[in-house]
């Protein structure tokens, strides 16, 4: 199937039963290490990679001599909170000798729902890919409360993966791949090799979790698999357990994949379109024409502001006779727009008194 080093960004999501192991709660050292090959091995063909990875709570569970049960909230928090240090600095120990610099990001289910954080965690991760990091992503257990945790990393790596426009994620799992039934259960079970479309039928064949480790089953990885292709993420469910298991998948190892139902870009040129813009900046003819020519939007085209709006609020883009061209994501306030509207780049800074883009849209953030 798809060749993972053609990815140009690739979010890889690690399982809590492949880290660590059931019987001992120790972390699986030689398994890490492995990945960290993979890793550096996809690095090497030019792909950036961001690795969602469980485990803080079973990590942690053995540490604080926890039981094996289901643990209340504060337990799992508490456990999240010891075990998070260890994985992180597992994780750098891992991947330092391939010179890769690895970050520790924890997000929660707001900072994808609420639209500023959202936008905030998309330039961090942005910022650490463009310095060649890999950013290690994992819910942040303690400050999640029930309400707003995803809970499970297989539907948390898809909205990364969309939020920072991967086109692969991979799943690695306890089991290759998507199967007509849950295989542990039933013998009679046949594996995917490809889902085009999730169906109600396919629906109806995912199952829970099988290990008392993880949490989610099928059921979170097909709404992963729906979050990730709906935005034009290609998505594959493999075993993980093996060493080096993305090398394995690249050559032809077992597994399931989801088509993207389009192109990352595409997908999110929609989302934009669909907002509700907070105001409107007006162009001069010389910024109309560099938009229809693919460029950002400069403070220096702008004429006009109106309306009160935040850095990310989306903003319609009117010509001089008022005509909306189409709307973008700001990087400025409303009051900052007005300030340098007009502006040459190099003038920006005086202006505000702070460094400055001198894009006030780009042209990625930009629907027409
Ligand atoms: N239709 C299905 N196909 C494959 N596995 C299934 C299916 N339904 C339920 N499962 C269970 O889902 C498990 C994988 O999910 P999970 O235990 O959450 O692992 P992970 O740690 O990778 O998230 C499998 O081991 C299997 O027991
Ligand atoms: N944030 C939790 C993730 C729990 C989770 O999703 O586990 P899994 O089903 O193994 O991916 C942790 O690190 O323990």
């Amino acid at each position: 199937m798809a060749s993972l080093s053609t990815a140009k960004r690739l979010v890889a999501k690690i399982g809590s039963a492949l880290l660590v192991d059931r019987a001992t709660g120790a972390l699986r050292r030689d398994w890490l290490a492995s990945l960290a090959e993979d890793v550096a091995w996809l690095k090497g063909q030019g792909t950036e990679v961001v690795l969602v990875s469980s485990g803080s709570i079973a990590l942690g569970r053995g540490v604080l001599g926890l039981p094996a049960t289901e643990l209340a909230l504060e337990q799992s928090q508490a456990a999240a909170a010891v075990g998070q240090i260890r994985l992180a600095r597992a994780y750098e120990e891992m991947l330092a000798p391939h010179d890769i610099t690895t970050a520790q990001v924890l997000v929660t289910l707001e900072d994808s729902t609420d639209r500023r954080r959202y936008l905030n965690s998309r330039a961090t991760l942005e910022q650490l890919l463009s310095m060649r990091v890999v950013p290690i992503v994992n819910e942040n257990d303690t400050v999640a409360t029930d309400e707003i945790r995803f809970g499970d990393n297989d539907r948390l790596a898809a909205q990364i993966a969309v939020t920072v426009g991967a086109d692969q994620l991979i799943l690695l799992s306890d089991v290759d791949g998507f199967y007509t039934a849950n295989p542990a259960l039933d013998r009679d079970a046949t594996r995917y090799d490809v889902i085009e479309r999730i169906t109600a039928d396919i629906e109806k064949m995912a199952g829970d979790a099988g290990s008392g480790l993880s949490k989610g089953g099928m059921k979170t990885k097909l709404i992963a698999a729906r979050t990730a292709t709906a935005a034009g993420c290609a998505m594959a469910i493999t075993e993980g357990s093996v060493l080096n298991p993305l090398r394995a998948l690249e050559n032809g190892a077992n597994a399931t994949w989801f088509t993207a139902q389009t192109d990352p870009q595409a997908a999110r040129k929609r989302w934009i379109a669909a907002m509700k813009p907070r105001g409107t900046v007006t162009l001069d003819a010389g910024a109309v024409d560099a938009l229809h020519a693919g460029k950002s939007l400069l403070a220096a085209g702008i004429t006009g502001v109106a309306g009160r709006f935040q850095r990310g609020d989306a903003v319609a883009i009117a010509d001089a006779g008022g005509h909306i061209l189409g709307h973008g994501l700001t990087r400025y306030t409303a009051d900052e727009a007005r300030a340098i509207r007009g502006r040459k780049s190099h003038e920006i800074e005086a202006v505000l008194g702070y460094p400055a883009r001198a894009a006030l849209i780009h042209r990625d953030d930009m629907a027409l």
